[in-house]
Order: structure tokens, then sequence, then C-alpha cells
């Protein structure tokens, strides 16, 4: 019961109905208890003294018991159902309530199919115990204790006599508990599992089948398929086992009253009418008893069910607001940015993904974040949002460590434009308005036009009511890219994160929107993440990494001068243009003397590949008929 009594507070608000239903259930238990006593007088007052006279009474008593009956059955199924569902509804909101605030580091290693299958099939089966399950066991106990009663009151030896078997049904019906329990919790794993599998193929059948390996799929389904279906099996052989035995047990009570209680009848210690009524009250007996393995199924069901969902509402939070967080002013946060001495590692045995970094950003200044994959740009930003906790150093806006302001005062002045863009299933209006709250059309129109979205948008059918598939199906990855941007850029945010946010699109979109950008980061402080040179070359700070370390900084021109990463980069990037080695000996064949080469000539070198970038990639887009 621990389970069900770390649920209380999701079902104890709606405990009247649990009442109602507990009420009317034992009324129709009570009435239920009136038949065996209508059959005994029928018996011994009626028919042995011929008073025939009164079976239409007797009738009719048993009709208008029978109508009552069906009417409060009738309320303790509805008053159940309000019960089952109220509760659903209660942990349903909460679940979805603690997703919300779940952090980045559990949606590391969620599966979206096994959460799915919690929310569903694991809520249902608590539902289905708690709307029922619960009233039902306590039903047991009531017919027990009442048919116990009643028996007692009329021969306590035959009771005794029939009820010699009850142990061994007992005792096999907690060894089954035993065996099923662990039983049902594989199978809901499984099922989650299966359901992961399918939502991977679902999410990924483009990889799937770019990759043509439906065949692998197919048969890794078919083994998680498998590995569900012998759950089940293992189950069913469990239940097919301790069921009959449970009924064994259950129907030798009536071998027994029918051997010791006619023996009984016939010596005259009973009457014919008490042994009818013994016979219809050991039902009350077995019943329930019968029904136990039932009820022992839907229980421990809905107790392994119930523990997946306390797993999740228990969850520990890695990031949340502090006792006494403060709330940041939005008329007074000039965006300063400072990050000392900063060491992160996503878990305890990785090594650090950034290591003892600094990093001063003004307020309204643009800092470039470059670097090979994986040397930890895309670590600094989650860090600024707090998306995880960095345990060594510490990272302020305007002074404040962000550790002591509120995650959502925080994270409304940041506006970040993932990597990977999300658009959820609604219209393109509904995409850049979303997170913004009440905005014109005016407002989101311009935002779509600073990231060079507008035009496309309009070519739509349904130009800014187009609803997008799920996650954005239906546009390119440069589309989606581009309202990513567009919802960003409606924020109006003190902090604007970049995190090689127009990866997607070609050249020549890139430097339009780049336009775009620089009206909008005025008075912001920008992060770029980017592996172009050329998206970040206006940087006023430029951090190159590797390994999570920085290894060089400075200005484009700065860094230019200097030998080392960026200028190899800058290199390769502008391959077919003489290499840059300013600062060294010249080298090789093509290479411009470092003392001849001038920020002006870095400058035309940098337009011409871009002109040439600019001009390969529209006549490529124009041959596919993408042109933007
Ligand atoms: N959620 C995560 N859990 C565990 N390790 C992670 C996670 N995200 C990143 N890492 C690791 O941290 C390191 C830095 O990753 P990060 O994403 O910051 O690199 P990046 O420079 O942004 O790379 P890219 O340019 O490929 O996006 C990498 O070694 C990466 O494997």
């Amino acid at each position: 019961m621990y389970v069900f009594k770390q649920l209380r507070e999701y079902y104890w608000s709606e405990r009247r109905y649990f009442v109602i239903s507990m009420l009317c259930l034992m009324t129709v238990t009570g009435l239920g208890l009136v038949y065996p006593n209508l059959f005994r007088h029928l018996i011994d007052n009626v028919i042995a003294n011929e008073r025939y006279d009164q079976v239409p009474l007797l009738a009719f008593m048993v009709l208008g018991v029978m109508a009552l009956k069906a009417v409060f059955q009738f309320l303790h199924g509805s008053y159940s159902a309000k019960l089952g569902n109220q509760t659903a509804y209660n942990l349903r909101e909460a679940l979805y309530r603690k997703l919300q605030f779940l952090s980045f580091q559990y949606y590391d290693k969620a599966k979206t199919g096994d959460l799915m299958s919690r929310l569903t099939a694991d809520l249902q089966a608590v539902r289905d115990f708690i709307g029922f399950g619960f009233v039902q066991i306590i039903n047991v106990f009531m017919m027990f204790t009442f048919g116990m009663i009643m028996m007692l009151s009329i021969n306590w030896k035959l009771t005794l006599i029939t009820l010699a078997a009850m142990p061994f049904l007992v005792f096999t019906a907690i060894r089954f508990e035993g065996r099923i329990h662990p039983a049902f919790r594989l199978i809901r794993k499984s099922m989650s599992t299966m359901t992961t599998t399918v939502q991977e193929n679902i999410t990924g059948v483009r990889t799937v089948k770019s990759f043509a390996r439906e065949p692998h799929e197919i048969e890794k389904f078919a083994e998680r398929n498998t590995d569900y279906k012998e759950n089940n099996v293992i189950t069913s052989g469990i239940w097919a086992k301790f069921f009959p035995l449970m009924e064994l047990f259950a129907n030798l009570s009536v071998v027994l009253l029918i051997g010791a209680g006619g023996w009984m009848a016939i010596n005259g210690s009973i009457t014919l009418g008490e042994l009818v009524a013994f016979y219809s009250l050991i039902g009350y007996i077995i019943q329930p008893m019968w029904g136990i393995g039932f009820h022992i199924n839907n229980y421990t069901q809905s107790k392994a069910a119930g523990e997946r969902l306390l797993e999740v509402l228990h969850h520990y939070v890695h990031v949340k607001n502090k006792e006494n967080a403060r709330v940041l002013n939005p008329d007074k946060v000039q965006g300063h940015v400072r990050f000392e001495g900063v060491t992160f590692a996503y878990g305890e045995s990785q090594k650090p993904a950034i290591a003892d970094f600094d990093l001063d950003a003004p307020a309204g200044s643009v800092i470039g974040l470059l670097g090979g994959t994986g040397s930890g740009k895309s670590t600094i930003i989650q860090l600024l949002f707090r998306a995880y906790q960095a345990k060594e150093g510490r990272i302020t806006l305007d002074g404040q460590d962000i550790r002591d302001v509120t995650l959502e005062s925080l994270r409304s002045q940041i506006a970040v434009v993932f990597q990977e863009t999300f658009l959820f299933s609604s219209t393109i209006r509904n995409n850049i308005a979303y997170g913004a709250g009440a905005v014109t059309q005016e407002q989101i129109e311009h935002a779509a036009r600073l990231a060079k979205a507008h035009d496309f948008i309009m070519e739509l059918p349904l130009g800014y009511d187009t609803v997008v598939g799920e996650r954005g199906l239906g546009l390119s990855g440069g589309q989606k890219q581009r309202i990513a941007i567009a919802r960003a850029l409606l924020l109006n945010p003190k902090i604007l994160i970049l995190d090689d946010a127009t990866s997607a699109v070609d050249m020549e979109t890139e430097h339009e929107i780049q336009q775009g950008f620089e009206e909008v980061m005025k008075d912001r402080t920008t992060f770029i993440i980017a592996h172009r040179i050329s998206s970040l070359k206006h940087a006023d700070e430029i951090v190159v990494l590797d390994n999570g370390r920085v290894v060089q900084r400075g200005t484009h021109e700065q860094l230019l001068k200097i030998p080392g990463p960026y200028q190899d980069t800058y290199n390769i990037q502008f391959s077919d243009q003489p290499v840059l080695e300013l600062d060294t000996e010249p080298a090789s064949i093509g290479v411009a003397p470092a003392d001849t080469t001038t920020s002006d000539q870095h400058a035309q070198l940098e337009e011409q590949q871009a002109l040439k970038e600019s001009a390969v990639s529209s006549s490529y887009t124009k041959r596919r008929g993408l042109a933007t």
C-alpha cells in the first residue's frame, strides 16, 4: 500500500466520491443478503406450512430488492468512475507539470516511448484500481464479514466445517501475488521498450529509409515484440497455474457444505431452509475469495504502474530555483555576462566539457565561439541559461550570480536559436509567436522579415496560417531555421544566443540574415556559435576552443595575424585563396607575404569568397527551384 500512500495527494481530494461509491456498494452487498433469508423463509415457513398465498408477496419483495440493488449498483458505478477519472486527471496534470520542470539532465537519458507509456497505460492502471479496484477489495471484506456473521448465526459448527478450506485459499492467493507482481513489472517494462522502438522508428523514419535499414528495424521490433509476448505468456502461465488451484480450494467449501450440511439436515440439526440459505451464503464467501486472484492482479498491476508514475513525480530536479531566488527586473537588465573560472562535466566520471573558462561579455557586445565539434561551445551557452549547473566557478549577469535569480526571469531575458530547430505542429504564426505572449501580426512579420523568412512564408498557400507538420516536417532545414530565428527575435531578449543558427541556410541567405542580425544585435549581448568564420568575424571577441579549453581569443583581425587554429580555419574555409601565414615565414606556393597582406586584402579575399559562394549557392538554389 506504500505506493498508494505516496499517491494520496492525487485522490484524497476526491474522497467524497469514494465514500458515496462505498456506501452504495455496501447497500448492494447488504441487499444481496436479503435473498438467502427470503429463501429460508420460503422453504421453512411458506412451503413447509403450505401457506402458498405468501408466494406472490415474496416474489414482489425479491423484485423490489433487485430493483433497489440495480439503482445502487448504478450509483456505485458512476461515483467510482468519477473518483477514478478525477484522480487520473490530477495525476496527468501533475505528471505533465513535472515533465515541464525536469532538467535537461533528465531528458538526456529519458525515452519518449517509455514516458508516453507511463502517461497512458500506467496511468490507466492506477485509475482503474483507485476508481474500482480498491472499493471492490473493501467490498470483498464486507461480503466475507456479513456472510460469516449470518452463517455463524445460523449454525456455527457448519460454518467452521465449510470454511475449513479457506486458509489454503488465502495461502495460495498470497503466493500468487508474490509471483505475479514481478511478472507484471516485466510486462510494463517490455511494453515501454516496444513503444520506444516504435516511436524512435517513426521519428527517425528518414534515417531508417535512407540507410535501407528497414529489415534491421523489423528484426529489432520482432525481438522486442517477442520479449513482450513472452512476458505475457509467463504471466499467463502463473495465472493458469494458480487460478485453478484457488478455484479448487474455493469449491472444496461447497463440497464440505453439501456433505456436512446434508448430513445435518438429514439428522435434523438444521432445517432444509437453513441449508439452502447456507448454500447461497457460501457464495458470499466463495465469490470474493474466488475473485481474490482478479483483485490481487488488479492491485499488483496498478502498484507496478504507480511505482513508475512515482519515479517521474519524485525524480530529482537538478536545476531549480534557490530559496529566496531573486526575480530579475526586465527593465533593469543590461546584459553584462561574465564567466569566472567555470568548469563543468556532464557526468561524475566524464571529463570536463568546459574547463576553467573565463569570459567577460559587456552589455551589447557580440561574442563568437569557434572550435571543433565537441569542443564545448554549446556547453558554454547551456550553462548561461542554466540548462545545467556549473559546479566550479560562477556565471554572473550584471554582477549577480545566475544561481541567485529565478530560472524563469533569467530565461525570459535570453533567446536561443538552437542547432536543431524544433517546430510545433501548429501554424507558422503560432510557431513564431511561441513564448512571446500577446503579439501583433505586424510584430510577427517584422521578426520574420529580419530572419529572411517572410518571403518564403508568403509563398506558402496559407502564408502565416500554414500548419507545419510534426517537428516542422514539410519545410526545408533552412526554412525551419529562419522561423526559429524569427521566434527568437520576436522575444526581444537582452541576450541572444545563436547556436550554429544559420548552419542550414545557404551563404546568400546567411549573409542576408546577418544583415538583419546587425539591426537586432544592437543593445543586446549576443553569443554566436558558428563553424563559418564569415558568421562571427564581426564579433567583439572571438573565443577559440579546443577540448573544453580556450586556445585563442581576440578579434577577427587580431586572430588572423597569429598562427593557430583560427588562422588554420580561415585558410581552410578560404582554401582557393592565397594561404595566410601572416606572422610566419612565407612557406608554400601562393603564400601571401606576411608584411604585404593588409586587412584590406583580407577583406577583399573574404568578399571575393563570399561573392563566389553566394553565386554558387544562388545558382544551385535556382536550379533546384529553391530560390528564397
Ligand atoms: N547532454 C550531454 N551529456 C553528456 N555529454 C555531453 C552532452 N552534451 C555534450 N556532451 C559532451 O560534452 C562535450 C562538449 O560538447 P558541446 O556540445 O558543448 O560541443 P560543441 O563544441 O558545441 O560541439 P558541436 O560543434 O558539435 O555542437 C563533448 O565531448 C560532448 O560529447
